[in-house]
C-alpha cells in the first residue's frame, strides 16, 4: 500500500477514527488519509448500508433513528475489533456511550471541525442526510453541535478543515500525527 513519502515513518497499531459533524469531510478525507498510513479505509455508513441492504435514508425512514443507531454501534464495534484501519464514523456515532468508550480506549481519534456555513454548503450537495431533510438545516446543525461538541472535543487530535482541496486537510492531519509520536506506536509486523 502507498506510504506517504513525506512521512514514511507514520504507522500506527491503533485504528484511526474520524469524528465530527455531518458534512465536515470525514468520509472523503478518511479515504485519502488511509493510504498515507498504509491502512485500509472503512466508512461506517457504507458498512451499515451493506449490512442492512438499504441506504441510510431508507433505514431512517423504515426503521427509525434508534434502530439506525443500534446498527451503527454494532458495525463500529465489529470494525474496531478487527485489524488497524482508518474509519470514518457518521456524525452521530458518538451519541452512543459504548461507542464513545470503545473509541477512547482503542483508537487514535481525530475531530474534524468546520463552521456551520461550510457544512451547509457541503452537506446540502446531496440529499443523503435524513436529519437535514426537515426544518431549517442551520438550526438543526446548531442543535446537534451543542449536543455533541463535548464528545467530539474528547478526540486525541483536533483539526479544522482547510479551504480548498481535501488533501490540504489530509496534510494537516499528517503533520499533527508526525509531531505527536506518542499517539503512534510501531506495528507488530514492522518491529
Ligand atoms: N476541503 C474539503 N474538505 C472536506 N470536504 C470537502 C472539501 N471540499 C469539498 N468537500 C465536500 O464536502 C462533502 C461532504 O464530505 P463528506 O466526506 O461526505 O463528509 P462527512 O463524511 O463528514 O459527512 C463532500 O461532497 C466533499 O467532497
Ligand atoms: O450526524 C448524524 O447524525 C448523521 C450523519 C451521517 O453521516 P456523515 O456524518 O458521514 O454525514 C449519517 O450517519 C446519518 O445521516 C446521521
Ligand atoms: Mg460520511
Amino acid at each position: 500500500m502507498t506510504q506517504s513519502r513525506k512521512y514514511p515513518e507514520l504507522k500506527t497499531t491503533r485504528p484511526v477514527v474520524l469524528v465530527g459533524m455531518m458534512g465536515v469531510g470525514k468520509t472523503t478525507i478518511g479515504r485519502r488519509l488511509a493510504p498515507h498510513l498504509g491502512l485500509p479505509f472503512f466508512d461506517a455508513d457504507q458498512e451499515i448500508e451493506k449490512a442492512a441492504g438499504m441506504s441510510v435514508s431508507d433505514l431512517f425512514k423504515t426503521h427509525g433513528e434508534a434502530s439506525f443507531r443500534e446498527g451503527e454501534a454494532r458495525v463500529i464495534k465489529r470494525l474496531l475489533d478487527g485489524p488497524p484501519h482508518v474509519l470514518a464514523t457518521g456524525g452521530g456515532a458518538l451519541t452512543n456511550a459504548e461507542t464513545r468508550a470503545l473509541i477512547a480506549e482503542k483508537t487514535l481519534s481525530i475531530w474534524i471541525e468546520a463552521d456551520i456555513e461550510t457544512i451547509i454548503k457541503r452537506a446540502g450537495r446531496r440529499d443523503t442526510r435524513p436529519l437535514l431533510q426537515n426544518g431549517d438545516p442551520r438550526e438543526t446543525l446548531k442543535r446537534l453541535l451543542k449536543e455533541r461538541e463535548d464528545y467530539y472535543r474528547a478526540a486525541d487530535i483536533h483539526v479544522h478543515t482547510q479551504p480548498g482541496p481535501h488533501n490540504k486537510t489530509v496534510e494537516v492531519i499528517l503533520e499533527k500525527l508526525d509531531s505527536s509520536p506518542w499517539l503512534l506506536s510501531p506495528r507488530e509486523e514492522d518491529k
